[in-house]
C-alpha cells in the first residue's frame, strides 16, 4: 500500500523503513518526542499541548501497528496530561516513557512507574534559586521544577535567550558535576538530571520488549539523537527504522534534519505525516 501524500524518505535506509512500516505495520513501532514534535513550541512550558490532530493521528494507527510510544523528557504524566492521551479510544495501550527513559506511563494501568527521587536533583533543586542569583543569570531565567528526577533552568523568556543560554552552560556543568548528574541541552533549556539513561537506551529497550519488527522515531532537539542513533544501530543489525525531524524553524537544531531520512515542518507536519501513513494502512 501507498500513499500519495507520504513523503519519499532521501536515504535508501529510511525507504526501506517506510516500505516495512507500511509492509509489515503489525511489527512495527511508532515512538516520538513530545515538546516540538507532538507539541507546538510554547513560550511557557506550563502552556504546551498536543496539537489538536495529534492524539487521533495517533489513534487511527496504534490498532495496526506493534506499538505506540511517546519518548520524553517531560515526567511521563505532564506529557500524558498535557497530550490528553488518556482514555482515548485507540490509545489503550499507549506507552509515555518519560524523564529520557527513567519513568514510564502505560494506558493499560493508568500509572506511573518511577524511580523515585535522585538525592542530586533533591540537593540542586534547593540550591539552584541562590546559585542563578550568584552567577547573575539573566533576567527572565527560569526554573522548571520537573519533580525529583530533573530540574530544568530555561532560557526563552529572557532579552536574548542564546546569550542567556551560553551564559549557563559553564555554571551549571559545574554544578550538575558537584552532584553526580549530568546536564541536558535543549532548545532554549538546560536541564540537570541523572547520568544513565537517554531516549536511545529506552527506546532500544522498549523495542526489544514488544519484540518490533520496524521502527518510526520523530524527534526535534538534541536529546533526540540519542533515539536517531540508537535506530541507527538497529538498521545496521537488520531491523529497518525511519528517522523523521521535525524542524523547519530558525532555533531548530541543524544536526536533527540532517540526520533524519524525513523532514516535516513541526507538529503540523508531524500529524500530516501519521494521517498520511493512517491512511496508506487503511
Ligand atoms: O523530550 P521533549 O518532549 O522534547 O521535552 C524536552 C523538554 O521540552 C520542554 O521544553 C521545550 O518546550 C517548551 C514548551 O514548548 C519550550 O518553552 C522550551 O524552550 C523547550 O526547550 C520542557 O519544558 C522540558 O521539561 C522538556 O524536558
Amino acid at each position: 500500500m501507498a500513499s500519495a501524500d507520504l513523503p519519499t524518505p532521501r536515504t535508501p535506509e529510511g525507504r526501506d523503513g517506510l516500505a516495512a512500516l507500511l509492509a509489515h505495520p503489525e511489527r512495527a513501532v511508532v515512538a516520538l518526542d513530545f515538546d516540538g514534535t507532538l507539541a507546538p513550541i510554547v513560550a511557557d512550558p506550563d502552556q504546551a499541548r498536543a496539537h489538536p490532530g495529534a492524539p487521533a493521528a495517533l489513534a487511527r494507527l496504534a490498532p495496526r501497528l506493534a506499538a505506540v510510544a511517546v519518548v520524553t523528557g517531560r515526567p511521563a504524566g505532564v506529557a500524558v496530561r498535557y497530550g490528553g492521551f488518556a482514555g482515548v479510544r485507540g490509545l489503550e495501550h499507549l506507552v509515555v516513557l518519560g524523564h529520557y527513559g527513567a519513568e514510564r506511563w502505560d494506558a493499560v494501568s493508568g500509572q506511573v512507574h518511577t524511580p523515585g527521587a535522585h538525592p542530586g536533583v533533591t540537593a540542586v533543586r534547593a540550591e539552584l534559586p541562590g546559585h542563578l542569583d550568584r552567577i547573575g543569570a539573566w533576567s527572565g531565567t527560569w526554573i522548571e521544577d520537573k519533580g525529583g528526577r530533573a530540574v530544568a533552568v530555561h532560557t526563552r523568556r529572557t532579552e536574548d535567550p542564546d546569550a542567556a543560554f551560553e551564559a549557563l552552560r559553564g555554571p551549571l556543568h559545574e554544578l550538575a558535576e558537584t552532584h553526580g548528574l549530568m546536564v541536558e541541552p535543549g532548545r532554549y533549556v538546560l536541564e540537570l538530571r541523572p547520568p544513565g539513561m537517554d531516549k536511545g537506551v529506552a527506546l532500544a529497550a522498549y523495542l526489544r520488549e514488544v519484540g518490533a519488527g520496524c521502527v518510526l522515531y520523530a524527534g526535534d532537539d538534541l536529546g533526540d539523537l540519542a533515539a536517531f542513533a540508537a535506530v541507527d544501530d538497529l538498521r545496521k543489525n537488520g531491523m529497518p527504522g525511519l528517522l523523521v525531524a521535525s524542524a523547519g524553524t530558525a532555533e531548530s537544531p541543524p544536526e536533527v534534519a540532517e540526520q533524519a531520512d524525513v523532514t516535516v515542518t513541526g507538529p503540523d507536519g508531524v500529524v500530516a505525516l501519521l494521517d498520511a501513513l493512517a491512511d496508506a494502512l487503511e
